[in-house]
């Protein structure tokens, strides 16, 4: 197998070299860079004439059509599901409240619904209002020391309550923490109980496979994965998205005429009403399919990336991990000891080393794990090793004008 190449891949984004803002990008939990064919998928399509789809005959509706029923197919295939499994969204928020909302009425009074501590607030809030709307209970898997998932107390969860519902990151944006969300959905299943996973963290870093995991739905944005904003999927098994109630109505899409003999009672459109993000499903389209041709490789140099970048880390010191998870991916949380996050990530902001403090939208875990909040590292495939040596001298350097 051809060792993956971060310098040929990184030369795929022409941002780096044409911008003067970009530095050294180290937010990629936040969102990631395009690469320049993602951005010409865009271009193309304002340029050579955009159209509606499922809507109208003409010949220029009817070729957009059958690119964005292409692009469906393109992204559910490359995570194991067949094209009527996956209905686009805006994001992963978007739908994460979907499957809530889309639930609504559909759980019992005494039933529970299980979140992680290690959720962003789209996949916490929702569910904290399903309960409370429903009265139901809202138990949450607590972390180990390391950063884990406590499966044991997990287990305990499922068997002393009636759970109705799961939901669980793959990956936790605030600490990386792998979780192993196939065991997490077996377990579910085997108490009755429904698996949605939120791998907005995970589908740029790890081979998915939705099969695989068994779970009911498996939500992700495109712009953490080499998309554009805006952009995103929700793909479930059949029976699982027939239960959901739409959320929004009108404009879905009834074929009236056109190549396609879309029904807007059946799935996906049920689920997709108004006029869908055309530009950005060809996109996330074209990210898959950039992300499969680099694919040998990939993510090994993306683990070595991170184990180098740990131990770099750990060898500072006055630099804490906030978690050592047994399986980590992509992100890393820390503290200095004694200076406050704000302190060292305002100097490496300014040295243009684009990495954040805080608490990442995970408040609870990040609140009970810092003092006031951590600084993330998140990687992407086009960082280098000499992206992390600068910023580890730059930090070294924070670290001692803070200290002075
Ligand atoms: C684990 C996780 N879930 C959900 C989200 C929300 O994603 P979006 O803002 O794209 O809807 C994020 C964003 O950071 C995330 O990291």
């Amino acid at each position: 197998m051809p060792l993956f190449d971060p310098t040929a891949f990184r030369r795929e984004f022409s941002c780096f070299s044409s911008s003067d803002m970009l530095g050294i990008y180290l937010d990629n939990a936040a969102t990631t860079q395009l690469p320049d064919e993602v951005v010409q998928t865009l271009v193309s399509y304002y340029q050579q004439g955009r159209s509606n789809v499922h809507r109208s005959s003409s010949l220029l509706a009817n070729q957009v059509t059958i690119a964005f029923e292409q692009a469906r197919t393109t992204v559910a295939a490359w995570l194991g599901a067949d094209t009527e499994q996956l209905i686009w969204t805006s994001g992963s928020t978007d739908g994460l409240n979907r499957i809530a909302s889309g639930l609504t009425g559909q759980f019992q009074e005494n039933q529970a619904i299980i979140v992680s501590a290690l959720e962003h607030h789209a996949n916490l809030i929702p569910w904290q209002q399903v309960c409370q709307q429903n009265n139901l209970q809202l138990l949450i898997i607590p972390t180990t020391e390391a950063g884990d998932l406590d499966l044991t107390q997990f287990e305990y969860l499922l068997n002393t309550h009636s759970v109705a519902l799961v939901a669980c990151c793959h990956v936790a944006n605030s600490l990386g923490t792998h979780n192993n969300v196939a065991l997490i959905s077996k377990l579910s299943h085997q108490y009755g109980a429904l698996c949605v996973i939120d791998g907005a963290q995970a589908v740029a870093h790890l081979d998915v496979d939705i099969k695989q995991l068994d779970c009911d739905a498996y939500v992700f944005s495109g712009h953490k994965m080499y998309a554009p904003t805006g952009i995103g999927a929700l793909i479930g098994r059949i029976d699982f998205l027939e239960r959901l109630t739409p959320t929004r109505f009108g404009g879905e899409m009834v074929r009236e005429v056109g190549y396609y003999n879309a029904s807007y009672r059946e799935l996906p459109y049920r689920l997709e009403p108004g006029t869908p993000n055309i530009d950005g499903a060809l996109a996330l389209a074209q990210a898959v399919t950039f992300i499969r041709r680099w694919h040998a490789g990939r993510h090994d140099y993306e683990q070595n990336l991170l184990n180098y970048t740990i131990a770099q880390l750990a060898a500072i010191d006055g630099v804490k991990l906030v978690a050592t998870p047994l399986q980590q991916c992509a992100v890393i949380a820390f503290e200095v000891i004694d200076v406050h996050p704000f302190d060292i990530t305002s100097w490496l902001n300014e040295q243009q080393i684009a990495i954040r403090c805080g608490y990442h939208c995970a408040m609870p875990i990040t609140k009970a794990l810092t003092r006031y909040g951590s600084i993330r590292v998140s990687l992407a495939s086009y960082n280098t090793q000499s992206d992390i040596d600068l910023f580890i001298q730059t930090l070294q350097q924070a670290i001692d004008i803070n200290r002075l």
